[in-house]
């Protein structure tokens, strides 16, 4: 029936008049035009709602994909500068909204009182949590910088005794006094001489790697040596970290299963891990032995590997070698790059400002003049003293400027434990993650005033004398019980390096050279930094 029904009304159609045919036309094609209507009054909506949430939500927010579009917009250019924008249009805080099928929702904050309450006030209810855990536990186990609770707490105390031992800062400055005057200084010397453009990252990178090789492990690797070779296990750490950066723009299920199978990145993750591992391995073996015979050198060892096995756990038992392990590429995660990517932002903001590279000198000069007052010999060559670096204000100044315009880890993170409010009044449900973006800190004018985007060591200095500011305002090294443990070495290997560079050599940014941030957890300098040397003339010094 329904068939010749419509068989009827076909014919009937073809047989009719064209007005009537007109009019069945229309009634044809009605459906289809106000179908047609419906979805365009719909995208007009859409799109007028989700533009005026803009206002109150800092960005559109679309149906399913929430504020993905802004950000994947801003990912193109500087992703920093665009959540400075952001945030500075949202008086500090905003909360993203990611697509329904991510775990992309977190709360972004650069609101100095609620850093206080995050890192300081409520650091109990703000772990790194286990999201975090999760994704980085391959690399780094339950070392310190992947840990919370007890087993954080235990090897941040025993650090923390250590870094502060007069056995350890001795470490510390004759590494560093052997790296820049037996290495770095050989390079630099050698660059000249052949008059070569090089990237000072790159050298600096190696630096800092040798450097935290030997306080942790107490082996140098060598990466700063002429000719700057590829090390093995160097390319591993540098390998690994990246491949695990992946994992945090791919949906957890994604890179498990990648995991599973062995696929992609998670293939290049496994086998560098494993080359990382076979090293510590190695150390921890040799390093076993040499402490169950006597050697000369077993009294003089300090590093933090000898130092955590000689201690003991809760239960009275030495600690396995995997924490021992975990232990050691924490602290190399931690203390690799951190300071070098500093110092690259340091010499290149020098180059746009010679008036503060002058006060530098001028600075160093009226320090070492001091050794003429005292009658001493002139030195063979310029070695700075670990007491002289100390007075070296004015060059902690520039550094800490540097910083707070470039900082070494640009956003960091936490997760909600229980229910919240912060002190702006922006509600945290359980589980919600936090992202505090320490570089848009730096650059907010209701921070540090109109010259916020201003290179002005000055700023730092009262009377003369280098002032620091809150941490919870000049967040580079984070703050409360989790402030970085390596603050003050930092300090004085940066002091130490950029004195005895400058000392020396005038260092010349290559000319259209581009200079930006790279996407990743550090905030290295994308396309390195190209510089040329000059020596500098006696005239210059004094
Ligand atoms: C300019 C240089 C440095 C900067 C800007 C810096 C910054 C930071 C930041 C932001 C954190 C917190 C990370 C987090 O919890 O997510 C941190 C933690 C840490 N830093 Fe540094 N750091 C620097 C150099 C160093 C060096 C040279 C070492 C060691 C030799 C070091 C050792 C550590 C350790 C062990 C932690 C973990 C502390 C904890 O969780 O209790 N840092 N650092």
């Amino acid at each position: 029936n329904l068939v010749s029904s419509n068989n009827n009304n076909m014919s009937s159609f073809l047989s009719s008049s064209p007005s009537s045919r007109e009019v069945a036309g229309k009634r044809f094609f009605l459906p289809e035009i106000q179908i047609l209507e419906i979805f365009l009054a719909v995208v007009v909506f859409v799109t007028i709602h989700a533009i005026r949430q803009r206002k109150r939500q800092g960005l559109p927010v679309w149906p399913f994909v929430g504020m993905l579009p802004s950000l994947v917009a801003g990912l193109q250019d500087n992703m920093y500068e665009w959540i400075t924008g952001v945030l500075c249009t949202q008086n500090g805080t905003f909360v993203f909204k990611g697509p329904w099928f991510t775990n992309l929702n977190c709360v972004v904050t650069s609101d100095p009182r609620n850093l206080e309450h995050l890192l300081k006030t409520k650091f109990l209810n703000f772990p790194k949590g286990g999201y975090f855990r999760d994704t980085v536990r391959d690399l780094l186990g339950n070392g310190i910088f992947n840990a919370d609770d007890e087993t954080w707490q235990r090897q941040r105390k025993t650090a923390s005794i250590e870094f502060h031992s007069a056995k350890f800062r001795n470490l510390t400055t004759e590494s560093l006094l052997e790296l820049v005057h037996a290495r770095l200084l050989l390079v630099l010397n050698d660059s000249i001489e052949k008059s070569e453009v090089f990237d000072l990252q790159d050298v600096l990178l190696r630096l800092t790697f040798d450097n935290v090789c030997m306080i942790a492990f107490g082996v140098d690797p060598g990466c700063l040596s002429p000719g700057l070779p590829v090390i093995p296990f160097a390319k591993a750490f540098e390998d690994a970290t990246e491949a695990t950066l992946l994992r945090f723009v791919t949906p957890t299920l994604i890179w498990k299963t990648m995991r599973s199978v062995g696929l992609g990145f998670e293939k290049q993750l496994k086998s560098s891990i494993k080359r990382v591992d076979e090293f510590a391995d190695e150390v921890i073996r040799t390093r076993k032995k040499e402490l169950s015979t006597y050697s000369p050198e077993k009294k003089q060892r300090s590093d933090l590997l000898t130092v955590f096995m000689g201690l003991k756990d809760e239960e009275g038992k030495l600690f396995s070698d995997k924490f021992l392990r975990d232990i050691c590429v924490n602290f190399i995660l931690a203390g690799r790059d951190t300071s070098s990517v500093a110092l690259s932002w340091f010499f290149w903001l020098l180059d746009q400002n010679p008036a503060v590279e002058e006060r530098i000198l001028a600075e160093i000069c009226r320090i070492i003049g001091e050794r003429d007052k005292l009658k001493e010999e002139p030195a063979k060559e310029m070695i700075f003293r670990p007491e002289e670096v100390k007075k070296m204000e004015y060059l902690q100044a520039a550094l800490s400027e540097a910083l707070r315009l470039y900082p070494s880890v640009p956003v960091d993170h936490k997760e909600v434990v229980e229910d919240d409010v912060f002190p702006d009044g922006t509600v945290l449900k359980k589980g919600t993650k936090i992202i505090y973006a320490i570089y848009a800190m730096g650059r907010m004018e209701a921070i540090w005033g109109k010259d916020s985007r201003e290179y002005k060591p000055e700023r730092w200095l009262r009377d003369g004398r280098f002032m620091s500011e809150s941490a919870y305002k000049f967040t580079a090294f984070n703050g409360g019980p989790r402030l970085c443990l390596g603050k003050d070495f930092a300090y004085y290997q940066m002091k130490f390096v950029a004195a005895s560079i400058l000392y020396r050599y005038r260092v010349k940014v290559v000319e259209n050279h581009p200079v930006e941030p790279k996407l990743a957890l550090t905030m290295y300098m994308k396309h390195g930094l190209k510089v040329k040397l000059v020596r500098r003339q006696d005239s210059e010094l004094c």
